[in-house]
């Protein structure tokens, strides 16, 4: 099913071009890998898919619905798009602020008012899911940077979205970490989540996504492939090898 749909989708930042005349659909179930050189867009497309930012100009369908600033202003609108699709930001200090992990888990079950069994249960669960049971008392603020990683995509899971926007969830992980997070990714996959992925790291990436999205530096689709296809294209896989 047609899931996202963004039609001459354009962003521009006060003094730059963040995204050139996009036109791509997802359809549920992918796991999509964006990829390109610093700069591109990568995060700007994830925030205007997450409902963060808004296109200058063209238009952005999730499922059937035109997402755009008079729809967004609907706060309960905003928080059905924000329920539905989680995302994991490139820098998680901005999106952990409780004084727990627990609580930080915790926190948009009980927006949504959950019974504290169901919402204990949750946190639970999820941080279990991200390997991060052990550090359940701990304050986030003072993990490291791959333990905060794993905190930020827990209290997106405990939302239980459809998608998944993830800005560079690799970083800061080590070797291992990374290939636990990419499992737990195609795990959730296989459980019929839609993945969005933006990645620095070929290497890691090409045998997870399905797809890959390419960005030019001028803000634009140079490639939108499947694994298979790229595969065959070697001059584009020593390129982005050297990402
Ligand atoms: N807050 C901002 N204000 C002004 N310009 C911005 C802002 N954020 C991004 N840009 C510019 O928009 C363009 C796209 O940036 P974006 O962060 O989306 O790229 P990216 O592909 O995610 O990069 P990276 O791989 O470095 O994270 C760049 O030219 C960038 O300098």
């Amino acid at each position: 099913m047609e899931l996202i749909k963004t039609a001459a989708l354009s962003y521009d930042y006060p003094q730059t071009c963040g995204l050139d005349h996009l036109d791509l659909t997802i359809q549920t179930g992918e796991f999509v890998c964006l990829m390109g050189p610093n700069g591109s867009g990568k995060s700007t497309l994830l925030r205007i898919l997450s409902g963060l930012a808004v296109a200058s100009a063209g238009t952005y369908t999730f499922d059937g619905q035109v997402i755009d600033a008079a729809w967004l202003a609907r706060p309960a609108q905003r928080q059905q798009l924000h329920q539905q699709i989680g995302m994991v930001f490139q820098n998680t200090d901005v999106q952990l602020f409780n004084s727990s992990v627990a609580e930080e888990v915790a926190f948009g079950p009980r927006q949504l008012g959950l019974s504290p069994a169901a919402i204990d249960q949750r946190v639970t669960d999820c941080l279990a899911l991200t390997g991060a049971t052990a550090f359940r008392d701990r304050v986030p603020y003072q993990l490291s940077g791959g333990e905060k990683k794993r905190v930020a995509l827990a209290s997106v899971l405990a939302l239980n979205p459809t998608v998944l926007l993830l800005d560079e969830p690799l970083n800061g992980l080590t070797i291992s970490a990374q290939t636990e997070m990419l499992a737990l990714l195609q795990q959730l996959q296989a459980a019929e989540k839609t993945i969005i992925m933006a990645s620095h790291n070929y290497q890691q990436v090409q045998t997870v996504g399905d797809r890959f999205i390419i960005f030019n530096e001028q803000h634009q689709i140079a490639a939108d492939v499947t694994q298979a296809e790229l595969a065959a294209q070697t001059t584009r896989q020593a390129e982005l090898m050297k990402l």
